[in-house]
């Protein structure tokens, strides 16, 4: 999984698919980027862009770029039925960012509403689309996601996915830098959820191995787990993670394209309806098929670290999913 190029030509075939992306939230901090690079990507032929306000202004300007897509821009819930008609992949990245001092627990109150009426109209308008939950925090609002479609009868297990591919960009960086290695060769899998200690990336199985020591390996996790927080901080009240999260959200999106196109091997670390643990939802490696999810892989051999690690996650994870059913249930 790396971002082959941003001119590119589409893999003989691909074209013959056409493809609507909307994205909500489209005139945000992540929004913006990731409209620019979703235009990018000769896999899409349509490309929605919904917020509450100007997003006018971002489609005319992404909409001269010279690639495929065919760009519209929508502002207001009256045109959120017309965004999201016959989209096959909707991006969520609608919600306030944290500010310094900030948990992403503590942007529920705003985003997990925020989060329930946009899921709602998608199971109005385009139930079948494909969901990537990029909103915090990730680790409840992909259950308050499950929750509306389920009362709505569209649930799908295998097509809401939390996105937690910033986590492995960022676990890549930082062991590549770490070891010297070349950075567009590695992978690291993160499994468990998007905040904090439920981040586990598993050095492990990073791949090419390299020799890890002890205080390397926590320097790294810890690195990886507050690597928003980093971000957060530099931007001093500024927002969060924007352009990283728009490659990261890009990079995604275009996976869950591949496999609906289905194009074999595309396997993603994400936050999905999981029995791989006792957990409800768990990031894990995830097959992309056709339909969505086509198969969530085990965690492979943990090293005593991870499962210490794994362990520890279990308890603020399984209550920030429940915090995220009890909202959409009650609400
Ligand atoms: N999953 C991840 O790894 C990850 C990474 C970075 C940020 N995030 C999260 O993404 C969210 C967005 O971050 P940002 O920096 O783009 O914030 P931002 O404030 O720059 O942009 C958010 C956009 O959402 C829009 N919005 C608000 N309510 C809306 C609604 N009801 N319908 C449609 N659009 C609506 C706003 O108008 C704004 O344009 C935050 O919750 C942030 O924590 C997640
Ligand atoms: O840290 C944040 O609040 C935003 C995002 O979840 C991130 O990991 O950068």
């Amino acid at each position: 999984m790396t971002f082959a190029g941003l001119f590119r030509r589409a893999a003989p075939g691909a074209l013959k698919h056409s493809r609507k992306v909307a994205i909500l939230g489209a005139a945000g901090g992540i929004g913006q980027p990731l409209a620019m690079l979703m235009k990018l990507n000769p896999l899409v032929s349509s490309l929605s862009l919904y917020d509450i306000a100007n997003t006018p202004g971002v489609a005319a300007d992404v909409s001269h770029v010279n690639t495929r897509a065919e760009v519209k821009g929508y502002a207001g819930e009256e045109q959120l039925a017309e965004a999201l008609t016959g989209a096959d992949l909707v991006i969520i990245p609608a919600g306030v960012p944290r500010k310094p001092g900030m948990t992403r627990d503590d942007l529920f109150n705003i985003n997990a509403g925020i989060v329930k009426s946009l899921c709602t109209a998608i199971s109005k308008h385009c139930p079948e689309a494909v969901v990537n939950m990029i909103s915090n925090p990730v680790n409840s609002t992909v259950p308050i996601a499950a929750e509306v479609f389920k009362k709505a009868s569209t649930y799908d297990s295998k097509k809401l996915f939390g996105v937690t591919t910033l986590d492995v960009v960022r676990a890549r960086t930082f062991y590549a830098g770490k070891k010297g290695l070349a950075v567009e060769d590695v992978d690291v899998p993160v499994v468990g959820g998007h905040a904090g200690i439920t981040i586990l990336p598993l050095f492990s199985q990073a791949t090419p191995k390299a020799t890890l020591t002890d205080e390397e390996i926590d320097a790294l996790t810890k690195r990886t787990q507050d690597g928003g927080t980093e971000v957060v901080q530099a931007k001093a009240g500024k927002g969060s993670a924007t352009l990283s999260m728009a490659y990261a959200g890009a990079l995604f999106a275009e996976s869950c394209l591949k496999g609906l196109n289905g194009e074999p091997g595309i396997v993603e670390c994400t936050y999905v309806a999981s029995t791989v643990t006792e957990l409800p939802f768990f990031s894990s490696k995830v097959r992309l098929g056709k339909d969505g999810v086509e198969e969530v892989l085990g965690l492979g051999a943990l090293s005593e670290y991870e499962k210490k690690g794994l362990e520890a996650m279990k308890a603020e994870l399984k209550a920030s999913i429940q915090k995220g059913v009890d909202f959409a249930k009650q609400s």
